[in-house]
């Protein structure tokens, strides 16, 4: 029995993609409310990097509807796409990609900044998110933190305008052991503690069984994992 609970962060219906030589994926329905979080695996190219760009608007559907708290994405023009996405959605990458030129700090403030807070709210809600984070706020530049903080710190900079809607593409999967496991302990925590859905893509089965619900792109859709042939 699913509870009701939340506000509804992500709709897909009747989703579909193609590259130009195949079909990715067609009748993708997924629903994720704030609080929940969901895993997605799925074999390397069967498309869940996409299906992610599908969700911020940065690819266009062959077919389907994406709607993000409420908001047809297809229906935006790109100037309103960008800033609801900026409003309304995180991401967190593989490899943080923060800018190395800047402070943690600098970073996280940053993503506030471009969505118009004002700079000493940025800085204060930066510092205040780095720390509850575990990332050293001392440090002048983002190579002397270590594999773990820089994810962290991504993660920080993806919270920084409170989204209800996290996505986060392989999180973990550049880190060692110890540290992929703070940053999901710190991930898995997020849908309860800020109110937001988590979708994450992982080809790590420990990291995909830690979601609410779990669910496998293979076949060309989305089924709940476990009962497709395909390993993820
Ligand atoms: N713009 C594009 N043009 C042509 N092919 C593309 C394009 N975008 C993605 N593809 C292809 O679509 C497939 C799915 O890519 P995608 O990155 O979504 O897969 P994935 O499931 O995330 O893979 P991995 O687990 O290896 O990251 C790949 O075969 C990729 O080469």
């Amino acid at each position: 029995m699913e509870e009701m609970t939340g506000r509804e962060a992500l709709e897909l219906s009747g989703l579909a993609c193609r590259v130009p030589d195949r079909l990715l994926f067609a009748q993708v329905d997924l629903r994720l409310r704030t609080g929940e979080s969901m895993s997605v695996t799925g074999a390397s190219g069967s498309g869940k990097s996409t299906l992610l760009m599908c969700v911020l608007g940065l690819v266009k559907p062959d077919a389907g509807s994406v709607r993000v708290v409420g908001a047809d994405v297809g229906r935006m023009s790109a100037r309103a796409l960008a800033r609801h996405r900026r409003d309304n959605v995180g991401m967190v990458f593989q490899f943080g990609e923060l800018l190395p030129e800047l402070s943690p700090l600098e970073n996280v403030a940053l993503a506030g900044l471009l969505s118009g807070m004002r700079r000493t709210e940025a800085y204060e809600r930066a510092a205040e998110l780095l720390d509850d984070l575990g990332v050293p706020t001392s440090s002048s530049g983002t190579e002397t933190l270590s594999g773990g903080e820089r994810q962290r710190a991504a993660v920080a900079r993806a919270l920084i305008n409170d989204p209800p809607l996290l996505l986060a593409d392989e999180p973990t999967g550049s880190l060692d052991r110890a540290h992929r496991d703070a940053v999901a302990d710190l991930l898995f925590e997020l849908p309860r503690s800020r109110d937001c859905a988590l979708l994450l893509v992982t080809h790590d089965p420990d990291m995909a069984g830690r979601a609410d619900r779990q669910v496998t792109l293979a076949e060309e859709t989305l089924h709940p994992a476990g009962t497709s042939e395909e390993a993820a």
